[in-house]
């Protein structure tokens, strides 16, 4: 990464700004030529570019990024009715005129992958079949990108051991990495991952699982958006010591593109939530969600890479085809 030569690209990153984050990134034409910070006209398009990714990814154009900034668009509304459970649902959280034109642009633009894994049950190892697309940006809390998109150590600034990460962290780029400030804003937590989920159709989901590993610290805050299709959302308490009867009640959210929820406090300590899989509905749409997390270790960020990425192909959306599609070989 470090025998990367100095392009016009880099020459012409803008200032260190809030609202321009260049922690990784590069900006210029799509055609390579440089761009004046600043020169955001009609007719340039700017992208995130880094030696880890398959190929740029453009920012938001103008319009999208300028009504963004009006999120969240309603109040958030507490649920924390139930023992241990805290949640925030924001009904909408992304202005109504660009989930459209947010949702279609993030799965034409974001490169995906289709993880399998092995996992040991008993003396069996069994292949799981992640079912969804995935994709996965960011460094945890003790490295950062410079702004030359290299990682270095989070205090001292110094570029971090060649070992350090088995994995190759990414940078988030600029299109989700607005959602990710303004997220941080309207909630006051912090977040250095953004994990991305392509549902294609209603036979893709996610089991009941909790985000708790401890790379999360205690008392994890995750803010998860739904863009695209509406899908439930089930939640349901974890199983409580035998005799103890639970007076808890399984909750479904019908999630709707647009929505965001802020899980925290101890909902992963204590509740499971899923995206089943379903017929009819939305079931023929495609569903995005994003979710914003931190992680406070290098263990958080290996995790994570491994199953989110992975070691297999690069899926992009064909517009043609109107499906993903193993990339460069479209
Ligand atoms: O798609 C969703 O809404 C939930 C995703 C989720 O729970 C996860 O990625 O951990
Ligand atoms: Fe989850």
């Amino acid at each position: 990464m470090s025998k990367r030569p100095r392009t016009l690209d880099a020459f012409f990153a803008p200032p260190l700004t809030k609202k321009a984050r260049v922690g990784s990134e590069q900006q210029h034409e799509r055609d390579g030529t440089g761009v004046p910070p600043g020169d955001r006209g009609a007719t340039t398009a700017l992208v995130s570019a880094h030696p880890t990714y398959p190929f740029a990814i453009p920012h938001l154009p103008q319009e999208v990024a300028d009504i963004l900034n009006f999120a969240p668009a309603a109040e958030g509304r507490s649920i924390n009715d139930q023992p241990d459970l805290d949640l925030v649902y924001y009904q909408p959280y992304i202005p109504k005129d660009i989930h459209r034109d947010l949702f279609e642009l993030l799965r034409r633009e974001l490169f995906f992958y289709r993880v399998k894994y092995m996992i040991k049950r008993g003396p069996l190892e069994t292949q799981i079949n992640t079912p969804r697309f995935t994709t996965v940006f960011g460094l945890d809390d003790t490295s950062r990108f410079d702004p030359e998109g290299r990682i270095v150590d989070a205090t001292s600034g110094k570029p971090v051991m060649k070992d350090a990460y088995k994995c190759k962290p990414r940078p988030i780029p600029e299109c989700l990495d607005l959602l990710r400030t303004l997220t941080e804003n309207a909630t006051g937590c912090k977040f250095n991952f953004a994990l991305v989920n392509y549902y294609a159709s209603g036979n893709d989901s996610i089991s009941f699982h909790s985000d708790d590993e401890r790379f999360l610290g205690i008392e994890p805050a995750i803010a998860s958006f739904t863009l695209g299709a509406k899908r439930d959302f089930l939640l349901k308490h974890k199983p409580t010591p035998a005799g103890h009867v639970s007076e808890t009640k399984a909750m479904k959210l019908p999630l709707a593109s647009g929505d965001m929820i802020l899980m925290k406090g101890l909902t992963q300590s204590k509740w499971l939530h899923s995206i089943p899989k379903r017929k009819g509905g939305e079931a023929y749409k495609g569903r995005i969600n994003i979710t914003f997390r931190r992680a406070m270790i290098r263990g958080g960020t290996e995790n994570y890479y491994h199953y989110n990425v992975g070691d297999g192909e690069v899926y992009k959306w064909d517009e043609s085809r109107r499906e993903m599609h193993p990339w460069p070989n479209g």
